[in-house]
């Protein structure tokens, strides 16, 4: 069962080594595409974490045959029998996940129909579902959205499209890859997402018979084939978890080595870390990260899509500013309510000051609406422990960064939640010389 709430004693650096493995970003969304082919996938070097184990449950719920491979972070998946399972068995991992909202194609192209669960997922914004749906409907699905989900069918089956994103969305970028791949004729997609996941997702089904082309400008084209076989695939390394531990070792003074890191997927990142004052080291095994001493630099930022600086990075970067000397610029340009973690920051210290305007070089879509999506962040200041309640995933990480970072004791309740993106976290704190404790009440 997972730990909720951690005593975390703070001020000690963290120094030491972890590993990473495969991306949550992409692992269970590997997974949905196992479903794809007639033949049994083998997906390596999976992760412990929840949203892995969601997803094996639901494949599971229909039909695929989810067992271990030939090591332990080896998953096979076979999807021979996949058959619709009733509803309310799947309406237990409501809630849970959004990568079931990409069962949709795999599943209409199996069975004709598809039962979705309401999605989960971190509440840092509204996180609509419209361009799925859209992209959806003009492959031929039929959508019936009813309170307790979605409720699928391709009467006609469904046919390539041309589909345009507002925005380029992950999700819905691989909702058109996993639907256009078994599509009749040629599905392209313009203002795609090319994010590291979604290459390597493009990877896994190259290697399962799809035929997909990436153009210069974010056009996606995929030309429909009528069978898919099976995968053998190893998950790219999870680079929001790497950019996680390269915050905490800034923040807290220290040193971590993550290995399996890989640099290509980090570029943006280890710029702005360099830029900051961090300092690191790229080796084949992994990249150890340190704070060479002295005072770090503030900056300017802007959160984008790919190949801009990620999102899911923005929290933990934002608590190594508080300790970065002058005034730093946070826009966040991709979810319009990811900066009410900063008021829990606020009362550890820092001075983190909120805006509806865009503050950074661009606009973007959030600037007219009454959205705090700009952060404006005065250091170094010195932070004290707190109690704090994890708002989600990567604002949890980032309290427990600030947690670490700060003279004194806190107590962070709600962190059964970092099962979802951080396998084995507290082992790996522990093994980094963190004094964090798990409680059952206090
Ligand atoms: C499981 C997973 O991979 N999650 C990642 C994925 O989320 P996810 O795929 O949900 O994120 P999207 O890229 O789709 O969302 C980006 C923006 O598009 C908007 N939007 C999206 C879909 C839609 O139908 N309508 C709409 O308006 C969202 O509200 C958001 O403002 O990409 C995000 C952006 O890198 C990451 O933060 C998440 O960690
Ligand atoms: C926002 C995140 O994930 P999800 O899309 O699964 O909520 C995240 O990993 O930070």
């Amino acid at each position: 069962m997972a730990v909720d709430t951690l005593v975390v004693s703070g001020g000690t650096p963290l120094i030491g080594e972890i590993a990473v493995r495969g991306a949550k970003n992409l692992v269970p969304k590997a997974m949905v595409a196992a479903v794809l082919g007639d033949e049994p996938s083998v997906l390596s070097n999976v992760p412990r974490i929840s949203d892995v184990e969601i997803v094996g449950n639901l494949l599971e719920l229909h039909g695929v045959a989810v067992s271990t491979g030939a090591t332990p972070d080896t998953l096979v998946l076979d999807p021979s029998s996949v058959e619709q399972a009733a509803s309310p068995d799947i309406e237990v991992h409501a809630g849970s996940s959004r990568v079931p909202i990409l069962l949709c194609g795999p599943l209409l192209h199996r069975l004709g129909r598809a039962f979705i669960p309401n999605l989960g997922g971190c509440r840092i914004g509204d996180r609509p579902i419209n361009f799925h749906l859209d992209a959806l409907r003009q492959f031929g699905a039929v959508v019936d959205k009813r309170p307790e989900g979605l409720y699928l069918s391709a009467p006609k089956g469904l046919t390539g499209a041309r589909i345009h994103l507002p925005y380029p969305s992950v999700g819905t970028t691989e909702q058109v890859l996993l639907t256009g791949v078994r599509a009749r004729g040629v599905t392209e997609v313009t203002n795609a997402a090319v994010e590291p996941e979604i290459i390597d997702l493009i990877c896994v089904l190259q290697k399962m018979g799809a035929i997909i082309s990436l153009d210069t400008d974010r056009t996606i084209r995929i030309t429909g084939v009528d069978h898919l076989g099976g995968f053998i695939h190893e998950a790219l390394p999870d680079r929001i978890e790497t950019a996680s531990w390269a915050c905490a070792a800034l923040a807290t003074g220290g040193e971590v080595f993550v290995r399996n890191a890989r640099q290509v997927d980090l570029m943006t990142f280890l710029n702005v870390f360099r830029r900051v004052g961090g300092e690191f080291q790229v080796t084949q095994e992994g990249i150890r990260f340190w704070h060479p001493g002295g005072k770090l630099q503030s900056l300017a930022i802007e959160t984008d899509v790919h190949p801009g600086f990620m999102t899911d990075w923005q929290q933990p970067l934002v608590v190594a500013l508080t300790q970065a000397t002058g005034v730093s610029i946070v826009h966040e340009t991709v979810y319009e309510n990811r900066m009410g973690f900063t008021e829990a920051l606020v009362r550890l210290g820092a001075q983190i000051q909120v805006y509806s305007e865009c503050l950074g070089s661009t606009p973007c879509r959030f600037g007219r609406g009454r959205y705090l999506h700009s952060a404006v962040v005065a250091g170094p200041t010195s932070l004290r422990g707190a109690e704090l309640q994890v708002p989600d995933l990567r604002g949890g990480f980032s309290y427990m960064i600030a947690a670490l970072a700060a003279q004194g004791r806190s107590i962070v309740r709600g962190t059964g939640i970092f099962q979802r993106g951080y396998e084995n976290f507290l082992t790996k704190l522990e093994q980094l010389g963190a004094q964090v404790e798990p409680v059952e009440k206090v």
